[in-house]
Formats: C-alpha cells, structure tokens, sequence
C-alpha cells in the first residue's frame, strides 16, 4: 500500500526532516513551501533517502497564507497525481519577536496569516477526502511558544496559541472518522528559519529560552512522525516539553489512560515547578530593564 504525505514548510528546517523521516519509511511525498529553488534543492536531498525507486518527491510552489482557492487547487493537482493525502503536516511558519509596542501593526497580521490561516487552509482543502476515506492524520507544529506566553512573543505565541483551539475542535469532529490530529511543541530548534529568528530576537527572549537547551530539527522529526503514526494528540520533546505538555494539558483529548493518569498525578508538582521558572523569567526581564537604565544613564554622563 502507498503512503502519500504532504509537509507545508517541508523545504527547510524542521519540516524538510519531517519529509525525510516519511521517505524513510517509504512514503511519498509533496513539498509545499515557496521559493522553488529551495524547494527542489531539498527534493534532492530527500531522494537521497528511498528505499524503493517507485518513491516520488512532489513540489508544489505556493504561499500557504494567500488565497484559499488557491491553496485548494494545488493540492487537488497534487492529489491526482500521488493520490489522496494519507498525513498532512502542517509545518510552514515563521517567527518574528520584539516588544509588543516596537512590532509593527503588520506583524502581528502576517504572523496569524502564515502559523494560523497557514494551517487552517491546507487541513480544510484535505478534510472532505480523509472524511471520505475513513483515514487520515493532521499535525500542527505549534511551538512551547503555543504553550506559555513569554516577553517577545506577543506577536507568535498569540498565532501558536491559536493552532491549539483550532485542533481541539477538529480533533472531536474527525475522531468517529479514524482520523487523529497531532499537535507538536518544539522547543528551539538548529534550523534557518531560528538562525532569521535570532537576528532580531530582544535580549530577555533570548535568556528565557535558554532555559531549554536547542534541539536538532532530525529529532524533532523523528518524534512528531513517530506521535503522528501513533494518533498522539500531543507531541513534545525532552523533559520540559512533556512538563509543559502535562501541565497545560487543559481539556486537551487524551490518547491513552496512561497519558491521563500521569497528567492527574503530576500536575500540582509541575505547577511548582512552574513556579519557580515563572519567578526566575520575571527576574531576568526585570535584571535586563535595570541593565538598560544604567547604561542609559552612563551614556548621558559621558
Ligand atoms: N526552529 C525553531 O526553533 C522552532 C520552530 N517551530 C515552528 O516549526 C515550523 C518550522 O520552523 P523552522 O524549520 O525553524 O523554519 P524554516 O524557516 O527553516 O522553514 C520554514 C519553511 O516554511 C516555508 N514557508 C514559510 N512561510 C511560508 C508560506 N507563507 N507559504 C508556504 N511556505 C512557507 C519555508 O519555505 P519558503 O520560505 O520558500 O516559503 C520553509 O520551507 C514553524 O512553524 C516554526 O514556527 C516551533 C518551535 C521551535
Ligand atoms: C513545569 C514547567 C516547565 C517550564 C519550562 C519552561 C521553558 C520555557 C522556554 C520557552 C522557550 C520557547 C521556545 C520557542 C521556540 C520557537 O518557537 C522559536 N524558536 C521559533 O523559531
């Protein structure tokens, strides 16, 4: 049986180890992303990974963020050709952080555009046939930004928080239909798309993130494929992802009894836990407020 995954993002970072991963296990594959170059430099080295040499790498050259139709059309092509869409990931994002008054107006718009309405358009143009078919899987790549607000975020984490509410509620209105949606929340990650982020990233960001160590995009892969194969609502990494994912499990679906148990016995420790990491990121974004007055004042006085 032929396995058709298509990954939005799939040229770069995080998303094309998503495609690789799904090579690997003899899937076939669509890349959606924009830049065409990108795109077919990273079907080359998807190809590199078959196992069979009936595989194929799809690319489709489209903004996920623009037109609804268009979006629709291209995956309709795509289908023809590879099939109906067994996984679809949707990974395509971008991450833009400053203050909540230095961001502009627009940001915040093209921040919900691509991680939000970017998700959304892909899922719905592959819905109808899943319905059909009584098969399927949906992953989001949210973020431990879609899981706790912090300084430099306003913008992202409002658009990470926003895929959360949107799988919840289809995850209860596909689930009779044997079709499971995951949601995946990254830490950091080695990839261009974090090296862009970290040009531009304000100072305070950049120490509270540190409390999680930078993960590579191969590992993350592997973990999102291997909870999305799996029907796992949630898909985290390391021990803060599964503290975080535990702790903010909310009215979250819950895959196994196990997962339910273990949320019911730890939550009121991780909350201490949280504690304590919520009182340390508020001393550094006051330690940081207090850096900046000083030199301010040893600037005038020279
Ligand atoms: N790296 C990290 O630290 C973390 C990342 N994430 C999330 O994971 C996802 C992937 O991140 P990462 O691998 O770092 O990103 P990269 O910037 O490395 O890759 C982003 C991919 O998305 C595509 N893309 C971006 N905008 C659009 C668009 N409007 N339409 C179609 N394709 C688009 C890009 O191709 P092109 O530009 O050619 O369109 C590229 O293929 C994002 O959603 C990000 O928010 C979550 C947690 C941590
Ligand atoms: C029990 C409680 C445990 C608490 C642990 C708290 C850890 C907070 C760190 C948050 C890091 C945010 C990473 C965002 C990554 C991202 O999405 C961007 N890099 C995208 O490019």
């Amino acid at each position: 049986m032929r396995v058709s995954a298509e990954v939005t993002g799939g040229s770069s970072g995080i998303g094309k180890c998503i495609a690789i991963e799904c090579y690997k296990q003899g899937a076939f594959i669509t890349l959606v992303a924009r830049n065409e170059d990108k795109l077919l430099q990273a079907k080359k080295e998807i190809e590199k990974h078959s196992i069979n040499d009936k595989q194929v790498v799809l690319c489709i050259s489209v903004d996920v963020s623009q037109d609804y139709s268009q979006v629709e059309n291209v995956i309709k092509q795509a289908q023809e050709k590879l099939g109906p869409v067994d996984m679809l990931v949707n990974c395509a994002g971008m991450s833009l952080s400053g203050k909540f008054e230095d961001l502009e107006v627009s940001t915040f718009e093209r921040l919900m555009s691509v991680n939000y309405l970017g998700s959304v358009y892909p899922s719905r143009a592959v819905i109808t046939t899943m319905k059909e078919r009584r098969v399927g899987r949906i992953v989001f790549v949210s973020s431990q930004a879609g899981q706790l607000g912090l300084f430099g975020f306003t913008a992202y984490s409002s658009s990470k928080f926003a895929i959360r509410g949107l799988a919840e509620a289809l995850q209860m209105e596909v689930k009779p239909y044997n079709i499971y949606v995951t949601v995946a929340y990254p830490p950091d990650t080695d990839t261009p798309g974090f090296a862009e982020e970290n040009k531009t990233k304000p100072l305070e960001t950049r120490l509270i993130s540190e409390t999680v160590s930078v993960c590579k995009p191969e590992q993350v892969a592997k973990q999102i494929v291997k909870d999305a194969i799996q029907g796992n609502f949630n898909s985290s990494i390391g021990s803060d992802g599964y503290m975080l994912s535990s702790l903010t499990c909310g009215m979250a679906p819950v895959t196994s009894i196990t997962e339910g148990l273990q949320q019911v016995v730890t939550m009121g420790l991780f909350r201490t836990i949280a504690l304590f990491y919520l009182g340390s990121f508020d001393s550094i974004v006051r330690r940081c407020m207090m850096q900046r007055a000083k030199s301010e004042i040893a600037d005038k006085t020279a």
